[in-house]
């Protein structure tokens, strides 16, 4: 039961038509505050919004895992201020076990290695695309979920993970319509903040929460910053130093800063001279402000943004050398990102490349009389084994609606299953694209090849 303040926001906040229903006892037709529903149309986008992650996971070689939505909450119990955990969608089942809805996907896949063990054969290049939850206070109205698609390589110590994750993204990218004049991808190393971090005497076991705070700086007043850094414990001299390593924007001044045989200047320039052999070089810009929410990333990290500057981030990822040994297994060297399915939509919306995916069938059925309905079962089945993708109208229709059925279906073909026409055994095929029309014999395969055709 909600508080009487709570529920009195809550009701603030339905609709007048929700209102309206709950005063009748209905039911809210509204999925759970922070959720979406996936209609036809907007299931039929999002299929093909996966369709292009899967397609690029499969052209890399990558091969698909999946694990409950539903995990143990100790996998992202971290204490280092991220919002991940700070909103974590959490409580305890029926078996008085700590849950959670999983916030992200990497903890998982982390598990997932860890349990194969000595049988996972390394390099490990796992994808997958998984919903994941957040309990936000309603205060900012933002969404409670996203699906995700994550790619993470295991195995592989060398920023060629990273070249190849990033290949990846771009590949992605490129077949949707968008360019290195629409998405930057902004890398850094969070070597780079450890290196301060030394310079000015900060323990170690601060470094997660000190790169989750820099993520923070591009999101909250400098004072506010400042005063966590404060609460952290880092004296205000060690703060400014960390601030001022966030405003590096190219290898010659990381390079400046560093020293030249500093191993972040090896990792990016490398990275760098892949990702221009590769092709894709347009679209990588060095930025130390980036740092990224999450508290396992241990040297790079990376992100993508539009170039406008108007949306949040597209994706993000990095290298997360430690995260299998903090989970108590063998350490290994990972890469990856995840690339959420909300903002991508919202840029593609903005440069007119959201593609129109109409619902299309091939052939409507039609049976004129109920007489013929198992001959008509039969004609849309042999349609379907022979590949063709079949709406079999159900019930009597009159011709007026299933012309406009015709239209809805974007349908290339109508074929009306009639007494007439059944006797000289054959059934009437409209040809909607040529607008032409023709009696087609079904008496024999062979001669009624023309009607299953292949595709
Ligand atoms: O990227 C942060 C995040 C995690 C879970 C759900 C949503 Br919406 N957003």
């Amino acid at each position: 039961t909600q508080t009487t303040a709570a529920a009195v926001a809550s009701q603030e906040r339905k609709s007048g038509a929700s209102k309206a229903r709950e005063s009748k006892g209905l039911i809210d037709l509204n999925p759970p505050k922070g959720t979406r529903d996936f209609p036809p149309d907007e299931a039929r986008l999002r299929q093909w919004l996966f369709g292009e992650f899967e397609a690029v996971s499969r052209l890399f070689g990558f091969q698909l895992f999946d694990a409950p939505v539903l995990e143990s909450e100790e996998l992202y119990v971290r204490k280092s201020g991220e919002e991940i955990s700070d909103q974590l969608f959490n409580f305890e089942d029926k078996g008085g076990r700590r849950v959670a809805l999983r916030p992200e996907l990497t903890p998982s896949l982390a598990r997932l290695v860890l349990k194969q063990g000595k049988q996972l054969s390394l390099p490990a290049k796992w994808y997958t695309i998984g919903q994941c939850w957040r309990y936000e206070r309603m205060t900012r109205g933002r969404r409670r979920e996203h699906y995700q698609w994550n790619m993470d390589i295991i195995g592989v110590a060398g920023v060629e993970a990273e070249a190849e994750l990033l290949a990846a993204i771009t590949m992605f990218l490129e077949r949707l319509g968008l360019s290195a004049e629409d998405v930057a991808i902004k890398v850094s190393s969070r070597k780079v903040l450890q290196a301060v971090m030394q310079r000015y005497g900060i323990p170690d076991d601060m470094f997660g929460q000190v790169c989750v705070l820099v993520d923070k700086i591009e999101k909250l007043p400098m004072e506010k910053v400042e005063e966590e850094f404060g609460a952290l414990g880092v004296p205000a001299e060690a703060a400014q130093g960390i601030i001022g390593a966030t405003t590096i924007s190219s290898l010659a001044e990381l390079e400046a800063f560093l020293g030249a045989g500093h191993e972040a200047v090896a990792d990016l320039k490398r990275l760098f001279e892949l990702a221009e052999a590769t092709g894709y070089g347009d679209y990588l810009v060095l930025d130390t402000s980036i740092s990224r929410g999450l508290a396992y990333y241990t040297s790079t990290v990376f992100e993508g943004r539009d170039r406008k500057g108007e949306l949040r981030a597209i994706f993000g990822g990095g290298r997360y050398d430690k995260l299998l040994g903090t989970f108590g297994g063998e350490q290994q060297p990972c890469a990856g990102f995840g690339f959420g399915d909300a903002v991508i939509v919202e840029l593609l919306r903005d440069k007119g490349l959201l593609p129109e995916i109409p619902h299309q069938v091939d052939d409507v059925v039609v049976v004129m009389d109920e007489q013929l309905r198992p001959q008509a079962n039969r004609i849309a089945h042999k349609l379907r084994q022979s590949g063709r993708v079949v709406d079999l109208v159900l019930e009597s229709k009159k011709m007026k609606w299933v012309f406009k059925h015709v239209e809805r279906c974007h349908a290339a073909r109508l074929i009306l299953v009639a007494p007439d026409e059944w006797a000289k055994g054959t059934v009437r095929v409209k040809d909607l694209a040529q607008r032409s029309e023709e009696d087609v014999s079904v008496l024999t395969e062979m001669r009624a090849a023309k009607l299953f055709i292949c595709k």
